[in-house]
């Protein structure tokens, strides 16, 4: 056993496959940023993901409010959720005896509210050690522990029975991935007539190649943001047919509006904001089926 082999007292966390997915491990186990803790403390869901939906502006009241800021926060948390609750809507309908995969599960924020949704079993998926340790210790302290599990691991690569899964799901994790290898490995895992959904942000092959802004959100998280036209053909050559495609643009600009006046801006608002503006990114859910 090496030492990268050792892991922590409570799981086995195994080698990295490749040094970008070592890179990827690190960056996760180092975030700590408060636009993600700080609205994760609303209500104890912590997502890695953006908002949608329109602003609440009778509940924000004005900027001079001393509890403005603290609402500003609540407001941008419940579009981050309102977001999951959209792609947990698109995996049609699950039981309590079915078992769910989230890939790329981050502090398994989606993995709560699909497990109180459905009441099904949910494993989530995620190269870092520190998240799948948050998310176990969420399903601890909620009681929900034999339903709802992170584990390390690669989501190229699953330890999950081929044909287990009812619904599966990326939730702003795939640009972390080759798609064919990432489809490959979803329509194993996933039943026959089972659902995948994904929301993500990729470039629109209407506008060319990737802008300046889209190699700045790839620099700034260090992923490798796919166009759209990709997604499909990775899904058609996998045995993963498009159910829904939605562009959620539209509904996601407000999310980053009202972040850019908050706080907690990161310095990536600018630029969401300019590509989903000039049409070269878009913020889209897609649902296939598996058949
Ligand atoms: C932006 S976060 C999204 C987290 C979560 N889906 C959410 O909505 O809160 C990206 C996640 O993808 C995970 N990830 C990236 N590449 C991965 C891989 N090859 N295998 C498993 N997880 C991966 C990261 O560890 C991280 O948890
Ligand atoms: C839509 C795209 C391209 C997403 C890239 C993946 C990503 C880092 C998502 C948000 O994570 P986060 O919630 O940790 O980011 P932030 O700190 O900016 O809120
Ligand atoms: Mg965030």
């Amino acid at each position: 056993m090496t030492s990268t082999d050792l892991g922590t007292a409570s799981a086995f966390v195994p080698a990295p496959a490749t040094a970008y997915q070592g890179d990827i491990a690190r960056y996760w186990n180092n975030e700590a940023r408060p636009v993600n803790l700080r609205l994760g403390d609303v209500d104890g869901l912590y997502h890695h993901h953006y908002g949608i939906g329109e602003i609440d502006t009778a509940s924000l009241g004005t900027p001079e409010d001393s509890e403005y800021e603290k609402k500003l926060i609540t407001e941008l948390h419940r579009l981050e959720s309102a977001q999951a609750e959209v792609l947990l809507d698109h995996l049609g309908p699950i039981a309590p005896g079915d078992t769910l995969m989230d890939a790329g599960c981050g502090r398994g924020g989606s993995m709560v509210m699909a497990h109180q949704r459905f009441g099904a079993k949910v494993e989530g998926v995620t190269l870092s050690s520190t998240q799948a340790e948050f998310g176990n210790r969420r399903a601890q302290e909620l009681g929900i522990a034999d339903h709802v599990r992170s584990r390390v691991c690669n989501m190229l690569d699953t330890p999950f029975e081929t044909g287990r899964m009812s619904g599966s799901w990326n939730n702003e994790s795939s640009m972390y991935v080759d798609l064919h290898d990432l489809f490959a490995e979803h329509s194993r895992v996933l039943k026959v007539g089972g659902r995948y959904v994904t929301i993500t942000g990729c470039w629109n092959p209407r506008y060319g190649q990737p802008s300046k802004w889209v190699s700045q959100i790839n620099a700034h998280f260090e992923c490798n943001i796919h166009s759209r036209r990709e997604y499909l053909r990775a899904m058609a050559d996998n045995r993963l047919v498009p159910q829904a495609v939605i562009d959620l643009t539209p509904d996601t600009l407000p999310y980053w509006e009202l972040r850019a006046t908050s706080s907690l801006v990161t310095g990536i608002e600018e630029a969401f904001i300019e590509s989903y503006k000039d049409g070269s990114f878009q913020y889209v859910l897609i649902a296939a089926d598996r058949v």
